[in-house]
């Protein structure tokens, strides 16, 4: 069994953010992108973590900053070529994550080819809710995400609408990258993703379990 207790802050251990893309068709389609035929993955470095009651900051450079809510999984033992049918043994917990992500820049990134670091991973672009126990989430293939942003819902989803699910995620990822206690997996994006702004207040739970609060800042010159 995995150890619980040792990563309940996972986000002060440093370990890595590795974040799933294209997850959801919906949200695939809604930004024109093809279906993923193999998961699409990008990385978020410890630095990306803000909790609540510490604002996110949109970036000097972007002027159009998307919400993304994600069930993020918390690994509690590590390993390498881990089968799909260990993975769960892997899990110590969740959390709920969003993944803030400058889609200005993105746009131009892809446009030119280029990797996605300065819209995906500066500073406070993976807030993260408190740990959640993995007995509090008996089947993370079928829960219920939203968000809100100034009280208007703007995103609802099911994991259960998910292209991978978490543990071949955790199967394929491991192939490649060594997965380690206290790493984070940010599963994808449902539809529904908008541009927040300055002030803005966003919520979001996943149903039944946990919600969480973020103001909206401008990074400061
Ligand atoms: O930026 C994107 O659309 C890819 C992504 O993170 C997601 O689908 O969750
Ligand atoms: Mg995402």
């Amino acid at each position: 069994m995995a150890n619980t207790r040792n990563v309940s802050r996972f986000w002060e251990w440093g370990r890595k953010i590795i974040c799933v893309g294209r997850n959801y068709a919906d949200h695939a389609k809604e930004l024109k992108n093809a279906i993923p035929t193999e998961p699409v993955l990008f990385l978020k470095p410890p630095s990306a973590y803000v909790r609540e009651g510490s604002p996110i900051l949109v970036p000097l450079y972007s002027s159009n900053l998307h919400h993304e809510v994600e069930l993020g999984v918390v690994i509690g033992k590590g390993g390498t070529a881990i089968p799909q049918a260990d993975a769960m043994e892997h899990v110590a917990g969740y959390a709920l994550c969003l993944d803030m992500t400058a889609r200005d820049v993105q746009d131009e990134c892809k446009s030119k080819g280029l990797p996605w670091t300065l819209a995906k991973a500066f500073n406070t672009s993976c807030p993260v809710s408190d740990f959640i126990p993995k007995e509090s989430i008996p089947d993370p293939g079928n829960v219920k995400l939203w968000l809100k942003v100034n009280d208007q819902l703007r995103q609802s989803g099911c994991t259960s609408q998910m292209i991978f699910s978490i543990p071949y995620l955790i199967s394929y990822i491991s192939d490649f990258i060594t997965l380690e206690e206290g790493d984070l997996i940010l599963t994808g994006t449902p539809k529904g993703v908008s541009a927040v702004q300055e002030h803005d207040e966003l919520q979001a739970g996943i149903e039944d379990v946990v919600t969480m609060s973020f103001r909206v800042d401008r990074q400061e010159q």
